[in-house]
């Protein structure tokens, strides 16, 4: 192999090492008596098989000394002992029983600590996980290279604490070799080396294939992300309706056996050139092996060495074959998995883009003027087209402002705006004459509440699914009551059989599902647990029938009395009751006024709202 390319080889694999420290301390961290705890038990177990073997090669010496004495058969026991060689004899025999025992105690424990241990960096490294991932871009979150690399975090967080283990059991191995080479050296030092070097072609080759293996399911992250979503689609509960009702069961199987045996494919290509170089290269480990074997049986032969030391020998080079079989071996899989560490690693860095000051502003209290859009455009990552251009309007403090606009006009873009979902590309968005990232982040959205027309339907009790609105409040029954009373969800729960205490959603057991419209008054209800100053409803109410979605807003308008509100509905029986209506066409205000000032107008907006009237006419 030229320099070069055994330098980047040398490098990739240094590279693959470089987080291996930080996964220690992360380990030690989750659970360090436990980790201490490990590393003693190695240690001890480490010395244990050349003890052993020694004792072993003074037995058979011993017996083979005993051979060459006359005595009267059979002895008694006490006769046994009487006899100073046997009495020695036996104690050596009870020695290595007390060994045995030993190893097989220690080498349970040392399972037990390390799956607690595993088990314990686990859930610390999925707790981790779930923070830095709910402190990341809504935009992070949506761009698929993004979550390819959440998908390969996410399959790391569980199973890397065995890399630890292996760590160790290196350790392990290597203390255990060095006693042996020790024990050996005075022997035949060079057999040794003759083991190692038979030994390298197969490491080297174990390494190429452990590296191959990583990158091919690098690349496979988005087919089996796909898989995943498969497999998901073709069994869940969620998607279960239109699956049956479309008969999508055989293309779903479809698809996922064609990525399948396409992934299938790639992995057995791989897997049989492995098995069969690696196979050759056992093959000539095994044939050192004899050669090592039969040089110890010639010098035996010859008288150099007592029976006791070929047993000695010919242990100690089988246990060193194995040893430094499983230390190759051992090497080239931690350095394969270090490489899926990257993927972890790489997660935990990426850094948010929309964070708050260092030195916040503080938030007015109240809100004194507002939020003002000043020429804001946006566009989404990887979008062409602008979702909203040269947008300037004010939302005033205490108004109700409704936003309408056919589907795409940019309405939901900007809630996402006005809460810091994303920043706009263009211009700047002032709350009472700031910007918005002048604020603290949290802080900001503490005082804006918005339930979106996707809002989550979370498989947890009614009374949880009201409290999200402000969860650190999910203990105050009175108040999730209140809330749920002020947007009418009160009465969906008193129906249910287990009232607040309902399970909602199919997932888990006993828990009952809502129609669309119930589920949209729970969702409301947690606008009204959150008590901001700023409640925005973006199309929450699509599924509630014409009575349900007038007195819902009805409400709104009264209760939001004094606070800002933005409503975002299609239905112009619900817009007309707002203080002012701004027309949205491609991301631009059209028009903007009160109902009255806008049908005057004669414009979009009067002709929308007549094309809605005449179709209840
Ligand atoms: N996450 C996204 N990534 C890329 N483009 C997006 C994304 N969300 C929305 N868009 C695009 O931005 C534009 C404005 O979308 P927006 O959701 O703001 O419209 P809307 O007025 O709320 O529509 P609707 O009445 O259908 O809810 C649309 O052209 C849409 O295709």
């Amino acid at each position: 192999m030229p320099s070069r390319l055994v330098r980047t080889w040398i490098r990739e694999r240094a590279g693959a090492l470089r987080y291996l420290p930080a996964l220690f301390r992360q380990v030690h961290a989750a659970s360090p008596r436990l980790f201490a705890a490990s590393l003693a038990l190695r240690l001890v177990r480490a010395c244990l098989p050349v003890a052993m073997l020694y004792l072993a090669k003074l037995i058979l010496d011993a017996i083979v000394a005993e051979h060459g004495r006359p005595r009267t058969t059979p002895m008694g026991l006490e006769a046994w002992l009487a006899d100073p060689h046997l009495a020695r004899l036996a104690g050596l025999v009870a020695l290595e029983l007390g060994l045995a025992v030993l190893t097989d105690i220690l080498g349970r424990l040392g399972t037990l600590v390390d799956g607690l241990m595993a088990d314990l960096y686990g859930n610390a490294a999925t707790l981790r996980l779930m923070r830095h991932a709910a402190a990341l871009d809504l935009a992070q979150f949506e761009d698929s290279a993004q979550q390819d690399r959440l998908e390969r975090a996410r399959r790391q967080v569980t199973g890397r604490a065995n890399l630890i283990a292996q760590v160790f059991g290196l350790g392990q191995n290597c203390v255990t070799l060095a006693s042996f080479a020790v024990g050996l050296a005075a022997f035949t030092p060079w057999l040794i080396l003759l083991l190692v070097a038979a030994l390298v072609p197969a490491f080297l080759n174990e390494m190429h294939f452990n590296r191959q293996g990583y990158r091919l399911a690098w690349q496979r992250t988005p087919e089996r992300r796909r898989i995943d979503y498969l497999r998901y689609l073709g069994a869940s509960v969620e998607a279960a309706k239109e699956v049956k009702l479309f008969g999508l069961n055989g293309y779903l199987t479809e698809r996922f056996d064609a990525l399948a045996r396409k992934l299938l494919a790639d992995n057995r290509s791989l897997m049989i050139r492995r098995a069969a170089w690696g196979g050759g290269f056992a093959a000539l480990g095994t044939l050192a092996y004899y050669l090592a074997y039969a040089v110890i049986v010639w010098r035996t032969v010859a008288g150099q060495f007592s029976i006791g030391d070929l047993a000695f020998l010919a242990g100690s080079f089988q246990r060193l074959r194995g040893l430094i079989e499983d230390m190759l071996l051992a090497v080239s899989l931690i350095a394969s998995q270090a490489q899926y560490l990257d993927d972890l690693f790489s997660f935990f860095e990426i850094r948010p883009l929309i964070r708050s000051p260092e030195h916040p502003a503080p938030m007015p209290e109240p809100i004194r003027h507002g939020l003002a859009f000043e020429d804001v455009g946006f566009r989404y990552p990887g979008a062409a087209a602008w979702a909203v251009r040269h947008l300037s309007f004010t939302l005033r403090a205490g108004e109700v402002l409704a936003l309408v606009g056919e589907n795409g006009a940019g309405k939901t873009t900007i809630v996402k705006l006005m809460t810091r979902l994303y920043d706009p590309v263009e211009g700047r968005i002032l709350l009472d004459g700031r910007p918005l990232p002048a604020y603290d982040l949290d802080a900001l959205r503490a005082r804006i509440g918005v339930i979106f027309q996707d809002f989550v339907r979370f498989d947890l009790t009614a009374s949880e699914n009201v409290a999200v609105g402000r969860i650190a409040e999910r203990a105050d029954a009175a108040r999730i009551a209140e809330a749920a009373g002020r947007s009418l969800a009160d009465g969906v729960i008193r129906r249910l059989p287990q009232g607040y205490d309902q399970p909602l959603g199919k997932r888990f057991e006993d828990g009952i599902d809502l129609s669309g419209g119930e589920w949209q008054k729970i969702a409301i209800a947690r606008a009204y647990m959150r008590e901001a100053d700023i409640l925005i409803l973006d199309e929450p109410t699509a599924a509630l029938d014409a009575r349900s979605e007038y007195a819902v807003f009805q409400r709104f308008r009264d209760l939001t009395r004094g606070r800002s509100a933005v409503l975002i509905s299609h239905r112009f029986s619900t817009v007309r009751m707002a203080d002012r209506i701004l027309v949205l066409e491609q991301g631009r205000v059209l028009e903007s006024g009160t109902h009255a000032e806008l049908q005057a107008l004669g414009g979009r907006y009067a002709e929308l709202f007549e094309l809605q009237a005449a179709g209840y006419r």
